[in-house]
């Protein structure tokens, strides 16, 4: 038997003798090194040796363990003890004593499997409270390791307060999270994970983890978050991992402040990768060779030059044109017909001339007016913002260029009166990425370039910000992190696939996933998944390994008239019931509601007080309690609400109250509302939930379905409780629905049924079709493409069974349709005898099976 105290004294010794290296080191360096601070990220790298012993002049931990893992490998027929930490410590003979969580041998040790330990004898993760060593686990060791006790320390480190700034997760990181942090820089790695799963904290030990293996410098990398409120959320992560000179920025400061904003529609159409080409066309279009006509009038272009007429024939011009239509900046194409132009023009001078060769004739030439007119009518040297400017003012100058890009429609959306000076033009944020584009078009000059870009919540990138990141990266190296599911931005991406050609090299992209999700508890991810799905259905919601309990989710109905008072004083009643004072208890409101909530917090006053924030601020953010108001509200948000109402419920990590007096969206308990039911007009009391009293719905979860008239509600709580399930269910089968194959078949047989004169039911979301016939009710279950192994019917069948629990009744008849007659005809019997499920096939003139008679509408033997 293991003596667990004697051990944690062991390890006492050597934290603390980490410690004390670690401490003497500062005052070494601060007597020896000058006073000037180093700002360079790779502080700590002396491990390396040749690396120059920069270290901080004092603990910048921020009170976080030092030390966090013990490693014994076997070296050289040795056994030797490394402990891996926060920072790179030393002894005074410059040994080291503890190694780097990022540094190439820490990673090789951690991510180790257990099962394939190699020379690791011992992997032992420490608990600390900064250099008080609280506790062990050993992942490789002599002991058998428990997989339940390991999560303990994970679980635990999910379970302290968020009190408004985010810690690192050195000491919790698990395997799949370092694979990613430590992936090659090359190409573009996009991350996606539901709400939670921890894409932000990988992205920041990734930044930190590419800089200290010095990948790349500090000025090299370029860090974007979403917004301020987040900036400052993550704010003291990087330091605490001992990388300085990294700041994250907004995505919108990568422009300068706009100085008006565009309606959604214009916005849309400004934002989308086709502006990219209608502004190319736009630049195209300058000038050129149907100007020519302004210059060569009568056939040549000529004028009297110093006593002599010189000139150049039109076609020659066109000539000249045609081969400056290649790829490249504008300017750099003007310059270049400039200089044939002169130097045609100077030897046709030349010639008129006969005599000593003049050297200075060209510049002559090239400063004549005519010349320089010439110039100015076939390339006009318009800035960006003169060419966007007169885009958006002149609707034939926009049609030119965007015609069979931009409908009619969207070409109206974009339409904008020039302001009386260009300095008064009201450039949104859109139009400011549209000028950078032209920059680019125009002169080939671009903003300052990084080699390694990081995208937080990049999902909410626009395809021309995308276009404009890249620019800014041609090594194509970037971190991509984000959630289709948690789109709030004016662009929806269908996949990543879509953002990531915009953004990637020529070394490509990959995706990666994480699938679990550390904050949000079980039963509030469960409740938000329909939302998710309804979002983006190419998304899974994460696993929360969050367990829940009593009072996680809250449903409360209230009237129009208390809905803010209401939700306000279930914040303070939060406050008031939690007895740890940090941890953070946050109502998230609809912009409309934001100032009425924040004036009713402050007339409640206090000493502790709910923190307000408008829907679309919570981006990125997590909180320990959360209550949401007016869920209908923020779904009904420009431009992308049903995402800012994703986002909202899934900040919490201990409870999510949602307070509401207009009904909650269908999409958000999809089997509690149909879409006419949930939509009462803006303004109107939801009749049952309004009137029902607070109390009553005080202990509402999600179970109880707000929505539903009392006779539903057993129905309700029976469905809802196993609303995951249904969700899932309906989920696959909308993805087998776009299948063609599928569908065709689902639809030959629907007219079939027409046919035969019965109304089948083809938009249940979980049944392919039911239909009442002489035979009773029949439900059929289509399969489309693949492959009809007994295997796959039989998972088939499964199917069956769990669309008939879906829809709450059990058919009196189950057919299979398949596209073909099934790979093995043995398995029409099997299924009919194990599974009473009879299976169809489409044959070339009709349908062939098991009492085909009865699937199309007949009435059975018996
Ligand atoms: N291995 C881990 N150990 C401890 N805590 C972790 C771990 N992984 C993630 N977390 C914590 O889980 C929470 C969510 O992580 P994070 O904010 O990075 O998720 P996210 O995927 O960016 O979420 P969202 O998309 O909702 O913004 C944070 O508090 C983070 O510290």
């Amino acid at each position: 038997m293991v003596d667990r105290a004697a051990v944690i004294a062991a390890e006492q010794r050597a934290v603390d003798y980490a410690y004390t290296c670690h401490e003497r080191r500062f005052r070494e360096n601060r007597e020896k090194l000058k006073p000037n601070r180093t700002t360079d990220s790779h502080a700590g790298t002396a491990f390396i040796p040749e690396a120059a012993p920069e270290v901080p002049h004092e603990d910048d931990l921020g009170g976080e363990a030092l030390v966090v893992a013990r490693v014994d490998v076997v070296e050289d027929d040795a056994e030797r003890t490394w402990y891996i930490g926060r920072r790179l410590v030393r002894d005074a003979d410059f040994e080291p004593v503890v190694i780097n969580w990022q540094s190439p041998q820490a990673k090789e040790w951690l991510l180790r499997p257990p099962n394939q330990a190699g020379e690791v004898t011992l992997r032992r993760r420490l608990r600390c409270d900064g250099r008080t060593v609280r506790d062990y686990q050993d992942e490789i060791g002599t002991e058998p390791v428990k997989p339940e006790r390991l999560r303990d320390f994970l679980l635990e480190d999910l379970e302290r307060a968020r009190d408004g700034t985010m810690r690192d997760i050195v000491e919790t990181i698990q395997r799949e999270q370092l694979l990613l942090v430590s992936d090659t820089p090359r190409g573009v790695m996009v991350v996606q994970g539901g709400p939670g799963t921890g894409k932000t904290a990988v992205g920041l030990h990734r930044i930190s983890w590419l800089l200290y293996n010095r990948h790349f410098r500090t000025q090299d990398v370029l860090v974007v978050g979403p917004h301020r409120r987040f900036l400052t959320y993550v704010r003291d992560v990087l330091p605490r991992l001992g990388t300085r000179g990294v700041v994250p920025v907004e995505t919108s400061r990568l422009w300068d402040k706009p100085r008006g904003s565009d309606p959604l529609p214009a916005r849309a159409v400004k934002a989308g990768a086709r502006m990219a080409a209608v502004l190319e066309r736009a630049v195209r279009n300058l000038g050129g060779a149907r100007a020519l006509a302004r210059i060569a009038r009568d056939g040549n272009f000529g004028f009297d030059f110093e006593g002599s007429v010189i000139s150049l024939p039109r076609t020659e011009l066109e000539s000249l044109l045609n081969a400056e239509d290649a790829p490249g900046p504008y300017l750099a194409r003007r310059r270049s017909f400039g200089t044939q132009v002169v130097n045609r023009l100077a030897k046709a001078a030349a010639e008129a001339r006969p005599g000593r060769p003049d050297p200075r004739i060209r510049a002559r030439i090239e400063r004549h007016p005519q010349v320089v007119r010439l110039m100015n009518v076939l390339w006009p040297n318009m800035s960006p913002e003169a060419v966007l400017r007169r885009l958006l003012d002149d609707p034939d100058t926009l049609r030119a260029a965007a015609d069979g890009v931009l409908t009619d429609e969207e070409q109206r959306a974009i339409h904008r009166p020039q302001a009386a000076r260009m300095a008064d033009e009201p450039w949104s944020l859109e139009d400011l990425v549209c000028l950078e584009e032209l920059r680019f078009l125009i002169s080939g000059e671009g903003p300052q370039r990084y080699r390694h870009i990081v995208v937080d919540e990049a999902q909410d990138l626009t395809p021309m910000q995308a276009r404009a990141l890249a620019r800014r990266c041609p090594s194509g190296s970037m971190t991509i992190l984000g959630d289709l599911a948690q789109t709030t931005g004016v662009h929806r991406y269908a996949d990543w696939a879509e953002l990531a050609g915009l953004l990637s090299g020529e070394d490509g992209w990959h995706l990666e996933e994480l699938t679990i999700g550390y904050r949000v508890p079980r039963e509030v991810m469960e409740f938000a998944q329909p939302l998710g799905a309804a979002v983006s259905s190419d998304t899974a919601a994460p696993r929360s390994i969050r367990p829940g309990g009593d009072g996680v989710l809250r449903i409360a109905a209230t009237d129009h008239a208390e809905r803010v008072a209401d939700a306000v004083a279930r914040a303070f009643d939060i406050i008031g019931k939690e007895a740890d004072p940090r941890r953070s208890v946050t109502l998230i409101v609809p912009d409309a509601l934001t100032e009425q909530v924040r004036q009713a917090v402050s007339a409640v006053g206090g000493k502790r007080l709910p923190l307000v924030i408008a829907a679309p601020d919570a981006k990125g953010l997590e909180f320990d309690h959360v209550v949401v108001v007016e869920p209908a509200m923020i779904a009904q948000q420009e431009p992308s609400g049903l995402g800012q109402l994703y986002v909202a419920i899934t900040r919490c990590t201990q409870s999510l109250t949602i307070v509401h007096a207009d009904p909650i969206p269908h999409e958000l308990i999809p089997s509690t509302a149909a879409p006419e039911q949930s939509a009462a007009p803006e303004g109107s009391a939801a009749p049952e939930e309004a009137a029902a009293a607070p109390e009553e719905v005080e202990e509402d979860t999600v179970t109880s379905a707000p929505a539903a008239d009392a006779a539903d509600q057993a129905a309700a709580d029976h469905t809802a409780g196993f609303q995951p399930f249904i969700s899932a269910l309906e989920q696959s089968v909308r993805e087998e629905r776009r299948c063609h194959v599928h569908e065709e078949i689902r639809f030959s047989l629907l007219a079939e049924l027409h046919r035969a004169r019965l109304t089948p039911v083809s938009h249940s979301p979980t049944a392919d079709i039911l239909c009442e016939g002489p035979a009773g009710t029949v439900l059929y279950e289509v399969l489309g493409e693949g492959e009809t192994s007994y295997a796959r019917l039989r998972e088939a069948v499964l199917r069956i069974m769990e669309v008939q629990y879906a829809e709450g009744r059990p058919a009196d008849q189950r057919f299979l349709v398949l596209p073909d007659a099934p790979a093995d005809p043995w398995v029409v019997d099997v299924l009919s005898e194990a599974f009473d499920v009879s299976v169809i096939w489409r044959t070339a003139d009709g349908w062939d099976g098991q009492r085909v008679d009865v699937a199309l509408g007949g009435p059975g033997k018996d």
